[in-house]
């Protein structure tokens, strides 16, 4: 899915009110029937529930409105509540007129706001992505009210006061909503941890908008489902053998890490990769063999840390960093590999502490590199804090184009940016993974599917990316969140990867 800016998401709705022959009313009534279609499903109020709609002067507002006249016909109790304007929209006019004398409606003051217990909804729709600076006066009294309140709410299209693809002044006014509910496309706001208090859990409720112009419209930012990645898995061929899907060598493991080489070799194998051979450094041999037999093991002529580069002639790709260590020769070997690779290279953990310590190393890196930073990790990589989210997703675009590289950002929705500075936002993954080895396992992941010739730098590395946040959540049914380890993930690859895989006898 794409992820568009509010200039575009207006674009957007006058092309598909052209294109349909319909009005921007009633797209808008379009767009509320589908919300109260939501809110009765998930939020199932009773007929005595209150539902406050705070309606701002925009349409935002005008959503709000047609909201609380189809409840109101519903037979559920909608109280209106208006902030005052100067301006207000045509068709938040138009909606207000169509108010059933019935509902109650009344204009927003300091001295006059409703109360708002426990068990209460509150729908917030004062502002949309209309927003143009932050909310002040009556409307951030407001919005200070609301989330002093116990009651329940749901906002509109993205919570009031939060910019949909900016960063706003750290104590501005924003509403914290336990859901926020977005006609057809998430929004940026949605994706970053900074802005979870305020959006909590987003749904997305289709609207009809123009795909075609949808299509057409050219953005820096998607959202990568299942959908976008149909037909990006090839099938595996009746006749391959095991040289079709790549020679993999993983370089990793030090003396009391060597369990990060065993998750990253069983999950390469589990990536499907042809051949696995895992170079360690002596203290790593038994251990590999035993628990991973199905990978040759190439063992380091030093006990405990990697200080010799391996003949990298018969391998596909490969994938350096869990549980290297930072010793000198490791830092040399590394070195070496990044002036004699010339296959795709997957680069993590201690790897990209080396590369960070040694800034001098990053300018060896050769074209289309993966690399796999946590955000502290791209910290040291870039040698300069985030002011916050967004400037952090900017320097992740200005490191990629300049070092021409694919760097994953890992977090809840992990991010992938390519050379041409696009930012792709993974959907799948759970809480669960937040534990030791689970990029690690990320890493053999990525080091399979860059070693398969047959997939891009840019299909293997989202396809691993969504795989591996896809075996988390398959294997968190089993396990639960808690009790998740980085094993099971292992365990889950070989699923998730089989529902991506294109079937050879469709289109
Ligand atoms: N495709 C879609 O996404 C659809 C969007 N619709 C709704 O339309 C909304 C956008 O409507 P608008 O463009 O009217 O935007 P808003 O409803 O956010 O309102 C913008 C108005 O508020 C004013 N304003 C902006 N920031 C302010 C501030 N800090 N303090 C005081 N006033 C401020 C602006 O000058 C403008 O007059 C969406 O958020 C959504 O709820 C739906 O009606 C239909 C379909
Ligand atoms: N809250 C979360 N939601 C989804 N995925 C998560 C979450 N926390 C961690 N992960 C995933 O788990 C992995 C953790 O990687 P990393 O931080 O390198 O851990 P380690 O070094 O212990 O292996 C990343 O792929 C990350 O995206
Ligand atoms: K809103």
């Amino acid at each position: 899915m794409k992820l568009l800016s509010p200039a575009q998401t207006r674009a957007l709705d006058q092309a598909t009110s052209k294109a349909q022959g319909i009005t921007s009313l009633e797209l808008m009534e379009r767009a509320a029937t589908t919300l109260l279609d939501w809110l009765l499903t998930t939020l199932q109020p009773t007929y005595t529930t209150p539902i406050h709609l705070f309606c701002g002067p925009g349409n935002n507002g005008g959503d709000g409105l047609a909201l609380a006249r189809l409840l109101h016909e519903a037979g559920y109790v909608a109280h209106v509540w208006l902030l005052p304007a100067e301006r207000y929209s045509a068709d938040f006019t138009a909606n207000r007129h169509q108010l059933p004398d019935g509902i109650s409606c009344q204009e927003l003051d300091t001295a006059r706001l409703p109360d708002l217990p426990a068990g209460a909804v509150v729908v917030d729709a004062l502002f949309g992505a209309g927003l143009n600076r932050p909310l002040t006066g009556l409307a951030a009294a407001v919005v200070a009210y609301l989330n002093a309140a116990a009651a329940f709410t749901v906002a509109v299209d993205i919570p009031s006061g939060l910019f949909a693809d900016a960063a706003q002044e750290p104590d501005s006014a924003v509403v914290q909503a336990q859901y926020t509910v977005s006609f057809e496309l998430p929004k940026l706001a949605f994706l970053l941890p900074q802005n979870a208090g305020f959006v909590g859990e987003w749904h997305i409720l289709p609207i009809g908008l123009e795909p075609v112009v949808i299509h057409k419209t050219a953005v820096d930012n998607y959202y990568v489902d299942a959908a976008f990645l149909q037909g990006r898995l090839p099938a595996r061929p009746k006749f391959s053998h095991k040289g079709t899907f790549g020679h993999a060598l993983l370089l990793a493991g030090s003396r009391g890490k060597v369990g990060a080489a065993v998750l990253a070799a069983s999950a390469c194998l589990r990536g499907g990769v042809g051949l696995l051979t895992v170079r360690v450094p002596e203290v790593g041999y038994f251990i590999l063999q035993t628990t991973v037999p199905e990978a040759m093991c190439l063992t380091d002529p030093a006990p405990d840390f990697l200080t010799e580069l391996p003949d990298l002639q018969p391998y596909a790709a490969v994938g350096m960093g869990p549980g290297l260590g930072q010793a000198e020769a490791s830092r040399e070997v590394l070195r070496q590999l990044l002036h004699k690779a010339k296959v795709p290279l997957v680069l993590d953990a201690d790897a990209l502490n080396l590369l960070g310590a040694n800034r001098d190393l990053l300018d060896l890196l050769p074209p289309d590199t993966l690399l796999t930073p946590h955000p502290k990790e791209f910290e040291r990589l870039t040698g300069e804090p985030a002011r916050d989210d967004y400037h952090r997703l900017e320097q992740l675009r200005a490191f990629t184009r300049q070092r021409r590289c694919y760097c994953v950002l890992k977090g809840a929705y992990t991010v992938l940016a390519t050379p041409d500075g696009i930012i792709y936002f993974n959907s799948t993954g759970n809480p669960g993974m937040a534990t030791g080895g689970s990029g690690d396992v990320l890493t053999g992941l990525l080091l399979a599917l860059r070693a398969d010739k047959r997939l891009s730098p840019l299909n293997a590395a989202l396809l691993g990316l969504y795989a591996h946040g896809r075996a988390g959540d398959l294997a968190a049914r089993e396990t639960g969140e808690a009790g998740l380890v980085a094993g099971d993930l292992v365990r889950f690859i070989g699923p998730a990867l089989q529902e991506l895989m294109a079937s050879p006898h469709r289109l």
